[in-house]
């Protein structure tokens, strides 16, 4: 079975003019997207993600075909999004945050019946598809709303059930969490599971929220400068970016710093101390090594926040 996204040395540049002195501009070209090559298999959720200007919506915009690639190859089910973007829509959903795709002044409901004629769902598929999202996402009370009078939180869910009465068979979320309380965002995630278990739809994740992933994704790419400087598992981002666990100590009795092998003392603060140590290292020897020379009364391992360990693997890939 071929992958259902296929990227091929995928490069797109802008042209931008600068200005370049008080009358002169000069023509500058800004490299977006740097020679993408990888692949998506049906039913993945894919976390994608970088820092600002990273490239990130470039990629989408391609695999939606709403920009041309400037070189390399692109594939999304088989055909070339920006040759056969009408064909791709009834194959893809798109989502994000911070706009809606909704009719502002019309009530949900509306927007979902222009959906349904605009991509020709069949009446049985379309009513199953809008009963299953109504009950997911609890729209029940919401469908004669206008989308103005929704709060951020049931905007959202409205715009996911717009993205998914055609079954997309791969579904593109941009900051799908950004902006929502606890327990939207918690409804959200669970909804987007359920999408990508159940259906088996492939899901491409951006987000700055690195929850999100951590809930959602088995797979984490990570980009900047248009280019992957990472694609794996959790875990393996963790070791890529050399992250460190930190052992809350505290002891019996304020005392100097404490010094051991393989940790350093980061913080002091009365009788607790923090010690960092590498995420690969066992804290095992360490915890014997301060029992056996300082009086404890307690002990913690905290694990690193994913923001820290990118950040350590942006630090390290600029430095090299
Ligand atoms: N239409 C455009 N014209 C000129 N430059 C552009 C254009 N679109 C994007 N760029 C540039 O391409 C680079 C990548 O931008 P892109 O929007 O893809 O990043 P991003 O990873 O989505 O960032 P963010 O997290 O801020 O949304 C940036 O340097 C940006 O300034």
């Amino acid at each position: 079975m071929s992958p259902l996204i296929e990227l091929d040395d995928v490069r797109r540049t802008f042209t931008v003019r600068a200005r370049t002195g008080r009358f002169r501009r000069e023509r500058r070209e800004v490299t977006a997207v740097d020679g993408l090559t990888f692949t998506i298999d049906a039913g993945q959720c894919v976390g994608y993600i970088g820092p600002n200007g990273a490239g990130k919506s470039t990629t989408v915009k391609m695999l939606t075909g709403i920009l041309v690639p400037t070189g390399g190859r692109l594939r999304v089910a088989g055909v070339d999004p920006a040759r056969d973007r009408v064909h791709l829509a009834r194959r893809i959903g798109v989502v994000f945050g911070q706009r809606t795709t909704l009719w502002w002044d019309l009530p949900l409901r509306d927007s979902y019946e222009l959906a349904r004629r605009i991509y020709r769902i069949p009446d049985a598929r379309y009513r199953a598809n809008l009963d299953r999202c109504v009950e997911l996402l609890d729209l029940g009370g919401l469908l004669d709303t206008p989308v103005r009078q929704l709060s951020l939180g049931q905007r959202m869910r409205g715009d996911l059930a717009a993205a998914l009465l055609h079954d997309p068979r791969v579904l593109y979320l941009d900051e799908p969490t950004i902006g929502l309380d606890v327990v939207s965002k918690a409804r959200v995630r669970q909804f987007l599971r359920e999408v990508n278990t159940a259906e088996g739809t492939t899901v491409l994740l951006t987000t700055h929220d690195l929850t999100d992933i951590e809930q959602l994704c088995d797979r984490v790419m990570v980009i900047d400068h248009g280019r992957v400087v990472h694609d794996g598992d959790l875990d393996g981002l963790h070791a890529t970016g050399e992250s460190e666990r930190t052992l809350v100590v505290d002891l019996a009795v304020p005392a100097p710093p404490i010094e051991v092998p393989g940790a350093r003392t980061v913080k002091v603060d009365g009788p607790r101390q923090w010690l960092a140590f590498p995420s690969r290292d066992s804290a095992a020897p360490i915890v014997a090594a301060i029992a056996a020379r300082y009086p404890l009364a307690d002990l913690s391992v905290r694990e690193p926040a994913i923001e820290d360990v990118i950040a350590r693997m942006y630090a390290g890939a600029s430095i090299g």
